[in-house]
């Protein structure tokens, strides 16, 4: 499996810009034959959270559209990092998944808030199950802060997720904190993690990039720095089950105490 992490800049609250800039990056991997694109957290808006009133979408119905009309022309599953979604009264931070065919296969709002970046004071928290079935592999997708709360990333692992997908505005003072944790969740679980970060800045924040591709073992496959790249790294799915019986981890789990 040939995995792509599209690790990009964002223009802060100009989605119409970030579209184009993700189609142009579309245009450049055209033949280059990927399963997989994973784009990272916000990656229309940013972090510009006093007006997504204006530029939130209902229902996240552009990006899905956009998606899913790239999945088809460029055949590739695409998990599209997360969009402000706006439902009803409140608006949430929602990943989207489409498959090769164009089809929306999952929506996922984000879970845990993260107040440092004022997520709670515009955001509504997400109540959704974060694993889903993308090219007959299990997935548990998360965004940003849900990986600081392992026991939320061990309950879809043990109902089956083999691969951990994480998309992020992390910001740069904290990169340590982002490869540890990611590293510390792929050894934990004997999972894969496809971990997509930004680069670049807004007008509060600089961002980490350090995009990682992490095998079950927790050894770094790819590892992105701090500029703008298509991250590429092939896959052996075979790794996870060979990680898990060496160590028997789930075998040897004493649930009754914990
Ligand atoms: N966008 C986020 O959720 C950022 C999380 C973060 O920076 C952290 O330290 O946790």
């Amino acid at each position: 499996m040939k995995i792509g992490l599209l690790q990009m800049d964002v223009a802060f609250g100009q989605p119409e810009k970030n579209r184009q800039h993700v189609e142009k990056q579309f245009k450049q991997l055209k033949d280059q034959q990927y399963d997989l694109i994973i784009l990272p957290e916000l990656w229309t808006t940013g972090y510009d959270l006093t007006r997504l009133d204006e530029i939130g979408e209902i229902e996240a119905e552009e990006s899905i559209e956009f998606l899913k009309r790239l999945a088809v022309l460029y055949r590739v599953h695409i998990i599209g990092g997360s969009v402000a979604n706006k439902k009803k009264d409140s608006v949430f931070n929602t990943m989207i998944v489409v498959n090769d065919q164009g089809e929306l296969i999952h929506l996922y709002d984000k879970l845990h808030l993260f107040k440092l970046m004022d997520e709670h004071k515009f955001l509504s928290a997400g109540e959704d199950s974060p694993s889903f079935d993308l090219a007959s592999i299990q997935f548990a997708g998360f965004i940003c802060y849900d990986i600081r709360f392992p026991e939320w990333i061990r309950k879809p692992v043990l109902e089956g997720a083999e691969v951990i997908v994480v998309v992020a505005q992390w910001p740069q003072p904290r990169t340590v904190h982002w490869i540890t944790l990611l590293r510390a969740r792929a050894i934990e679980n004997q999972s894969y993690v496809f971990a997509c970060n930004r680069v670049g800045e807004d007008p509060k924040n600089v961002f980490g990039g350090n995009s990682l591709i992490i095998d079950p073992w927790g050894e770094i496959i790819v590892q992105g720095s701090t500029d703008e790249k298509l991250l590429t790294a092939h896959i052996d799915m075979s790794l996870v089950k060979k990680t898990r019986s060496k160590i028997p981890v789930f075998d040897d789990r004493r649930e009754q105490f914990y």
